[in-house]
């Protein structure tokens, strides 16, 4: 069973249909890019996946169930954790709460114990604590724990963001556009950590993507969008050498 299975899904914003009938099957552990043009409906595909709009028609199941038209928030729950296009962290909190925040998913006790920081409050601050740290560690980012995230170079924000994003434990995670404003050497360091990440955790991975060396040097597959249609989909290179794709390309610049 894919872990990721959609079908036919479409939305129209006033007269224009900006994602039309879009299909995927990712299958668990997979690193699957979604790449096309300027426009073409990429972060509307991520929007509608993690329910920020919902689809005019169509279904997504994870890992077999329908979470077609779920909450944002029960979405998360089920398993799906994303990062933005233009990183979105908390920026005055430390990098550690950045991650605890993410973790607050799973360990929650209620407002009182929180408020009278009972022993319940202080156990479950402590593993949450231990936890956000391996997860740091496994980013290179527990030297930077007590740092507020702003003060962080813009690489180690991108890494840390994906970090939060992974402490909600998910089954899927979504990278919308990872490597932007990076420079080579961030990029490089970005794929490795990317790699990394699928390896480590088993994790399914679907990015969109506008740099071809990240997309041809990690990505199993690729799925490309042209005005809200799916154009091509198949195994990167196969894809990135179609005569269809380069056009579109070369049309966009
Ligand atoms: N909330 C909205 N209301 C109206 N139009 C929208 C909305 N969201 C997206 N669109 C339109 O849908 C189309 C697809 O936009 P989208 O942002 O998904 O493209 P994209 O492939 O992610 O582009 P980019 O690579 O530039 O980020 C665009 O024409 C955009 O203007």
């Amino acid at each position: 069973m894919a872990m990721l299975e959609v079908k036919n899904l479409s939305i129209s914003f006033g007269g224009l249909r900006a994602v039309d009938s879009f299909n995927v099957n990712i299958e668990k552990g997979e690193l699957y890019g979604l790449i096309g043009p300027n426009g073409a409906g990429k972060t509307t595909v991520f929007n509608l996946l993690t329910g920020v709009y919902k689809p005019d028609e169509g279904f997504i199941k994870l890992d077999g169930k329908d979470i077609t038209g779920h909450k944002t928030i029960e979405i998360n729950k089920e398993g799906v954790a994303r990062t933005f296009q233009n990183i979105r962290l908390f920026k005055q909190l430390t990098v550690l709460d950045n991650v605890k925040a993410g973790l607050h998913n799973h360990h929650v006790y209620s407002t009182l114990h929180g408020i009278f920081r009972t022993p319940k409050y202080r156990r479950v601050e402590k593993e949450m604590d231990e936890k956000a740290m391996e997860i740091l560690k496994v980013f290179s980012l527990d030297g930077q724990a007590d740092y507020l995230a702003s003060n962080l170079p813009y690489g180690q924000q991108r890494k840390l963001e994906i970090a939060r994003a992974l402490a909600t434990e998910p089954k899927l995670l979504l990278l919308d556009e990872p490597a932007a404003g990076m420079n080579p050497n961030e990029t490089q360091e970005l794929m490795n950590t990317i790699r990394f990440v699928r390896d480590h955790f088993d994790m399914t991975i679907l990015l969109i993507e506008h740099d071809m060396k990240l997309v041809s040097g990690i990505c199993e597959k690729l799925t490309v969008l042209n005005f809200g249609q799916i154009l091509t989909e198949g195994d990167t290179s196969e894809v990135l050498n179609d005569p269809g794709v380069i056009k579109a390309y070369l049309g966009d610049e």
